[in-house]
Order: structure tokens, then C-alpha cells, then sequence
């Protein structure tokens, strides 16, 4: 337990407490994909503003094809439901349906990751892409009171020079993004084929993450970590198989960024019960909980929060407020601005007491 505030009793939260701390506890969220939290709906909604025709006859027909068997097998369904954005509103659209669910979890700060290179190579700049979601990061902090920045990923199955001129491409609204991620097709796809990309990205003072370790193996972290220079995993479970790795993360306090039910849809792990995020914590890692792809893998934040300790019947306050406040303190939010956030989650804690 890293830091654990002295002046609260976790012991004497009561277990009925649990279910409202979870869902009120302000928390951040630093793992979600933006076109994940397409749901079928607005897919369909937006197919129709655009004229865009769908493979699937409705919104049931796509939701039944959400069956997946590994990463790739998602991903072919995520990039077509990405399709259906061309005008910087469809952007502003799909990211402001996600901050309003982000409020209803108490979501105080959200680092949200996009794939220019999935709308630039159906003919949308990026400039649609980043005006349409920084005009709602704005409207989130303005209209809900949710702090959201940006994380532009650049997708690892393409070749590192499309990735550089992806960057090149993006640097006019440089102001708009905080930093750098990798995703995509993990296997065969290895962080060092993008170490010079991500060198330009620390020179240009951008802050560095990358998913690794969700179906790569432990030596993909390594080489995130000593090539790429990232600042957090992303996913990082396949840590688990390597003591190693295990014993410099927790020693170098590096953050995790754990989609619990993005794991089990993907098949990761067989269930949630078989999940290692409780060994990950015990081990003195700083793991966070996120949600990924919330419209693809069956829930947002909280969501996650309340199946994992459904299936983690021995955990309770203490655990709740350690992966809050690990999740604060792991974004790239200004520490003055975390700060407050910390001491908003520890009077929530207190308020659960029960009085003396
Ligand atoms: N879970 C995931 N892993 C890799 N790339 C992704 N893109 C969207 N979700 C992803
Ligand atoms: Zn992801």
C-alpha cells in the first residue's frame, strides 16, 4: 500500500458503503479509445446524416456481431464502425456522448486516446478530427466540470514513416494534444519499431504512453519503457509472467493502465475472477482501472469498478480508494489540479464513515 492516508479508518467503512463509494469516488480516466465509445446507435445515427452505407442491417444485427476471439478480431469491427465519421460535429458528437456518461461516473478527468491514421486514410484531415474533439473537451470542462485532454496514438500496424508524417500532420493544433500513444495490432508489432517517432515526440515535449504487454509478452514492456521512453503502460497484464519486469515496475512506480472488461471480451483472460490486476496491486504496481472500448466490451468506468470487486469479494474500501487515487495521480493533470481532485477523494472517504 503506497501512501495510504493515515486519518481514515478504512476498516470501518461498512461493506454496504461500498457499491455508492465505487460509483461516487472521483477518479481519472487515462485508457480510453474515443471511437470505443461509439455506440451502435450513434453508428447507425451518423451512417444516416452521412450516407454512409453499414454491412449490418441495424443496430441489434452490429450489436451481435460483438463476439470477439482476440484483439484483431475486434479491432476489424471498431475500424468499421469508425467509418461513419467524416465533419468535425460527427467527432464532437461521438466525444460528447462519452463525457456525459463520464460525469454520471464521477469521472473528474479523462485522457482520451484517438487514431488519426483511422480517419486520415478515408480522406478526413486531422484538423476535423482534433477541432471536433478539443471543442468538446472544452464543452466537458465548461458544461460538466470534466478536465479531458488528448493522447494522439499513432496505429502500430502501419509502417513508422506513416506515423512520422502523421505527426507532421497534427503539429499545427500541437496546442490540442498532451502527448503521444501506440495502439493497434499488438503482436508482431513491437515497440522498437517506433523508437525514432517517439524521440521526436519527447523533443517536442510531448508526454509518451503505449499499450504493451495486452497480448505481446513482458519483453514489449521492456522495450516501451528503454525505447520509447513512455511514461505509462497501457494494459501491461503480460507482466504478470515475468518477476522481473514485475519487480521494476513496482519499484519504478510506473502506472498501468488495466482494462478489466476490455481483457475478458478480447479473451486476455478467461474471466474476471482469473484477472491478475489483485496481484498486480499486492505486488505494489500502479495500476489504474479503465475502461477501453466501453461501447464494444459492455460498460464504462464504474462498470468495470463493480465487476471487478464483484468478482474480488474480499476487497473493500481500501482498495477502492488506493486505485482512485493511483488513477489521480497517474494522469497529466497539473499536480496544483490533482491535489484538489486527492482531497475531494479523501473527504468522500470520510464522509462514508460511520459516526463515532
Ligand atoms: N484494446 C486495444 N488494444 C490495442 N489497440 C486498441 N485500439 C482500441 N482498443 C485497443
Ligand atoms: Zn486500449
Amino acid at each position: 500500500m503506497h501512501d495510504m492516508p493515515a486519518d481514515i479508518d478504512f476498516d470501518r467503512i461498512p461493506r454496504s458503503a461500498l457499491r455508492g463509494l465505487l460509483a461516487r469516488m472521483p477518479k481519472a480516466e487515462l485508457h480510453i479509445h474515443i471511437e470505443g465509445s461509439l455506440e451502435p446507435e450513434l453508428i447507425f445515427a451518423l451512417a444516416e446524416r452521412n450516407g454512409v452505407t453499414l454491412p449490418y442491417a441495424g443496430v441489434e444485427a452490429l450489436r451481435a456481431a460483438y463476439a470477439f476471439t482476440d484483439l484483431q478480431s475486434f479491432l476489424d469491427i471498431y475500424y468499421a464502425g469508425a467509418s461513419v465519421l467524416l465533419q468535425e460535429q460527427d467527432f464532437y458528437d461521438m466525444a460528447w456522448a462519452y463525457f456525459e456518461k463520464a460525469a454520471q461516473d464521477h469521472v473528474v478527468h479523462a485522457e482520451l486516446f484517438f487514431d488519426p491514421q483511422t480517419h486520415t486514410a478515408r480522406g478526413v484531415s486531422v484538423g476535423t478530427v482534433i477541432q471536433g474533439l478539443s471543442r468538446a473537451c472544452t464543452d466537458a470542462q465548461q458544461r460538466l466540470g470534466v478536465s479531458a485532454s488528448l493522447i494522439l496514438c499513432f496505429l502500430r500496424h502501419l509502417s513508422e514513416d506513416d506515423a512520422l508524417s502523421t505527426l507532421e500532420d497534427a503539429l499545427p493544433w500541437r496546442d490540442h494534444f498532451i502527448g503521444v500513444g501506440l495502439d493497434s495490432s499488438e503482436r508482431g508489432h513491437p515497440p522498437s519499431k517506433f523508437a525514432r517517432v517517439f524521440a521526436r515526440c519527447g523533443e517536442l515535449g510531448l508526454h509518451r504512453v503505449a499499450h504493451a504487454g495486452e497480448e505481446g509478452p513482458p519483453a514489449y514492456v521492456e522495450e516501451a519503457l528503454d525505447l520509447l521512453h513512455v511514461e505509462r503502460i497501457d494494459h501491461g497484464v503480460r507482466s504478470i509472467e515475468s518477476p522481473a519486469l514485475m519487480q521494476r515496475l513496482a519499484r519504478e512506480r510506473v502506472p498501468l493502465t488495466v482494462c478489466p472488461l476490455s481483457n475478458v471480451k478480447l479473451c486476455v483472460v478467461p474471466d474476471l475472477t482469473a484477472h491478475p490486476l489483485p496481484q498486480l496491486l499486492t505486488a505494489g504496481l500502479a495500476v489504474t482501472i479503465n475502461s477501453d472500448d466501453p461501447a464494444y466490451f459492455g460498460g464504462y468506468l464504474n462498470d468495470n469498478f463493480l465487476a471487478l470487486f464483484a468478482a474480488q469479494p474480499q476487497w473493500g474500501a481500501r482498495e477502492a480508494y488506493e486505485l482512485a487515487r493511483n488513477s489521480l495521480a497517474a494522469s497529466f493533470a497539473p499536480p496544483q489540479q490533482r491535489a484538489v481532485w486527492q482531497a475531494a477523494l479523501e473527504a468522500e472517504f470520510q464522509r462514508a464513515l460511520p459516526s463515532a
